[in-house]
């Protein structure tokens, strides 16, 4: 096995029921996951299946679940059933006022609610790339110049800015590796990241509309502002500015934010997020796919418009299917890398329940 030198060895963690209310908004299932990628380099590590039905409750979960035609057809009529949209009044009022309701959720949880992930890095070994095993040394860690690399020429940058005497700096414009991560609530993607991925070149950017969260994370004793950024940014609101220029980041992450936007806001969104991206840098995404249990769960009168749902408290989901995640990234130019999805069966032993997980995950990249 090769060297790794940065790395803090991953964690895996086992995985855990998930039951109730809770199961709706958490990610525990996600601890350890698998799908019919049919990717061969994708590690598979959820790997039980099941293979008699009469077993289901032998284990708290089941990875790669085959949906009978019977359930999907059950799934689409309990869809159509809850399908009758709230008055106009009522979405504006959740959308126009979409921050405060995570700032009341942030407010309640603080950061109790949604768990560090180590699957991350399994799933989506570009957040600490030399850390996997077949990793080739980036060429800016072993010491060349790195201002070549980026799409936003950086060099070109400070020789006119020398000239004309204003700057072309802005944080983590020293860094060699960008990385942001939107919606990125308490840190629970971004801490894992800064502890795992210890290159020194790294910088990671997060951002969240809800300043509650956003503050949550600055108080983070873990919030290191050497390697870190973090700002509070509405993604939908496409005008306002990112501290860093266009064309300057390796990695956009986000983890269960598209699906909390309003579906009219989401190709604006991802088209200006894309423009962030060097050439050649990736968008990675995972969310809550059409027909999970969290939305077959929603009741008659939760519902925004088609697959799209407010919560309880006010906050909001979109359940997505694969092809209209691809349409979205393609038309921001950029190209598949990989699309799947991943259906998980989590079983409730005590209980006897049975919970159908779908969430999809998308890696689009740059042309170079
Ligand atoms: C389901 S939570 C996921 C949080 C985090 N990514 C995680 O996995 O723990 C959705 C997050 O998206 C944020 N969010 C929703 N709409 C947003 C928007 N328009 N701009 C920025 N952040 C948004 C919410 O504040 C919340 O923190």
């Amino acid at each position: 096995m090769r060297h790794t030198p940065f790395c803090v060895r991953f964690i895996m963690a086992a995985p855990r029921t998930v039951d109730g209310v809770e199961a709706e908004n958490t990610k525990a299932g996600l601890t350890q996951s698998n799908s019919s990628s049919g990717d061969p380099k994708r590690p598979q590590f959820g790997t039980r299946f099941l293979t008699d039905p009469r077993q289901v409750f032998q284990h708290n979960a089941w990875d790669n679940v085959e949906w009978t035609d019977e359930q999907e057809e059950a799934a689409k009529k309990k869809v159509l059933e809850n399908n009758q949209p709230l008055p106009p009044e009522k979405q504006e009022e959740y959308e126009s006022r979409a921050n405060e309701y995570w700032n009341e959720f942030y407010t309640i949880h603080e950061n109790r609610f949604f768990k560090d992930r180590h699957w991350l890095f399994t799933e989506f070994p570009e957040l600490a790339p030399q850390c996997n095993p077949n990793h080739e040394p980036h060429p800016d860690v072993s010491g060349t110049d790195s201002t070549q690399q980026d799409g936003f020429d950086l060099k070109q940058c400070r020789d006119s800015a020398a000239l004309s005497g204003d700057s072309c700096d802005f944080p983590g414009s020293s860094a060699t590796y960008r990385i942001l991560e939107v919606g990125c609530g308490v840190g629970n993607t971004v801490f894992p990241i800064l502890k795992t991925n210890n290159d020194p070149g790294l910088f990671v950017y997060c951002c969240d509309f809800s300043s509650t969260a956003v503050e949550l994370v600055k108080t983070n004793p873990e919030y290191d502002s050497n390697r870190c950024l973090a700002f509070v940014r509405d993604l939908s609101n496409v005008e306002a500015g990112f501290p860093m220029p266009d064309g300057t980041l390796d990695v956009i992450v986000m983890i269960f934010v598209l699906s909390a936007l309003h579906p009219d806001k989401m190709q604006a969104s991802i088209s200006r997020l894309a423009r962030l991206l060097k050439p050649g840098g990736v968008m990675l995404l995972r969310d809550y796919g059409r027909y999970d249990m969290a939305q077959l769960r929603f009741k008659k009168g939760r519902c925004l418009s088609e697959n799209f749902y407010v919560r309880g408290d006010g906050t909001r989901v979109y359940f997505f299917t694969q092809e209209e995640l691809h349409e979205l990234f393609a038309e921001a130019g950029l190209e598949k890398v990989q699309n799947l999805v991943d259906r998980r069966l989590q079983v409730n032993r005590g209980k006897q329940l049975t919970m159908y997980r779908v969430w999809i995950q998308c890696k689009y990249r740059k042309a170079s």
